[in-house]
């Protein structure tokens, strides 16, 4: 299925300057080149303003009659929610968490015979943000599109593929399903309906979909508060879907309030709305700038469902949302063309295809 986003780094190179993982078990103090200041990321000490410390993203049951609004209000005022009884089963959560564990504690050397190839998309490596930062992060990674069954040959004896590549299909093929109906879900909360967007017709069998699975683990860190797991962010796609095992780390950012700490819910997944869908939702619906945070006494893995259209589909502002008298906020993008943009411009991506707007 999707080559395309290989694709899409095949041409677009990052040039990482830390292309060797070192081995984090072995360092017992926060080597200068991990330690972030103000000056490495403005955000960092964005703390919480006290009034309003206690807010946190909802946590949405799906089953319930209003489910669609309470999303769509997510979407508009933190582009971020958690949602429970989404009907993915516990065992394969727990599946893909195991699998993700033992991915990461494998050697060092083992994990890097699957090392991503610089102008390469999927295997173990650094976050691919790690290009725009002077700091490292103190994280791992492993990134997989299509069938992981190369990479997992390159890490596990035969015994053992099977079954991990039989998680991972069957993982994408819920998250898939789960992706589409969060999107018509939220989309319903502002009266747009399947007529309003040709390209993604509920009933097309998500052919118009691609996506990709990125492993992530934060190790356990002697000095979590200088470090940084994983630098602010917002995500490329409509959506991502994550799954976090059951140590804080997530951060999402409200101008208002500053960083708050997403707390991992079992059984429960946090859903991101990403700059495609902020685009597709004519700027109604929040991308949400993310980070990932470090601890000192607990490892912690986060597995992210990247989700986004196939790569010749133009996404533009939904026409109804667009104000009878006014241009819509963005100009029309492919995915490919938008990565493109994000591997040059970074968190200022979006802002390269606003539509100049004086009024
Ligand atoms: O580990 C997390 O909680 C965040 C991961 C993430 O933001 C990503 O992989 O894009
Ligand atoms: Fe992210």
């Amino acid at each position: 299925m999707p080559t395309m986003l290989t694709d899409v780094f095949r041409g677009h190179p990052i040039h990482l300057p830390h292309s060797h993982q070192p081995d984090f078990t072995s360092l017992s103090e926060l080597p200068d080149s991990y330690s972030w200041t103000p000056k490495d990321d403005p955000l960092l000490d964005a703390a919480p303003s006290p009034p309003a410390a206690n807010e946190n993203i909802p946590l949405i049951d799906l089953n319930h009659t209003d489910a669609a609004n309470q999303i769509g209000s997510a979407c508009r005022t933190w582009g971020a929610f958690q949602i429970a009884n989404h009907g993915v089963p516990l065992e394969l959560l727990q599946g893909i968490e195991f699998l993700t564990g033992s991915l990461f504690q494998l050697p060092v050397q083992r994990k890097l015979k699957a090392a991503r190839a610089e102008t390469g998309f999927s295997g173990y490596g650094v976050a691919r943000i790690s290009s725009f930062f002077n700091k490292q992060m103190w994280s791992e990674g492993f990134t997989i599109t299509g069938s992981p069954l190369n990479d997992f040959r390159k890490l596990w004896p035969q015994h053992h593929l099977n079954n991990y590549c039989d998680i991972v299909e069957e993982y994408e093929e819920q998250m898939q399903k789960l992706a589409s109906k969060l999107m018509w879900l939220s989309l319903t909360s502002l009266g747009v309906s399947e007529e309003d967007i040709k390209w993604a017709s509920a009933n097309s069998d998500l052919n118009w979909a691609q996506s990709a699975l990125q492993l992530n683990h934060y190790p356990v860190c002697p000095e979590p508060d200088r470090a940084m797991g994983l630098a602010a962010h917002t995500d490329s796609t409509l959506l991502t879907i994550l799954h976090q095992n059951n140590t804080a780390g997530l951060q999402v950012f409200r101008d208002d309030i500053g960083w708050v700490t997403v707390p991992p819910v079992q059984g429960s997944l946090v859903v991101n709305v990403g700059d495609l869908f902020h685009i597709l939702s004519n700027g109604l619906f929040k991308s949400v700038l993310h980070r990932a945070r470090v601890n000192q006494t607990r490892s912690r893995l986060s597995v992210a469902f990247l989700w986004g259209p196939q790569s010749d589909i133009k996404i533009s502002p939904v026409p109804k949302l667009v104000s009878p008298v006014g241009s819509p906020l963005y100009r029309s993008v492919t995915w490919t063309e938008y990565l493109k943009t994000k591997a040059t411009h970074f968190n200022k991506a979006l802002s390269m295809i606003k539509n100049d707007i004086d009024e």
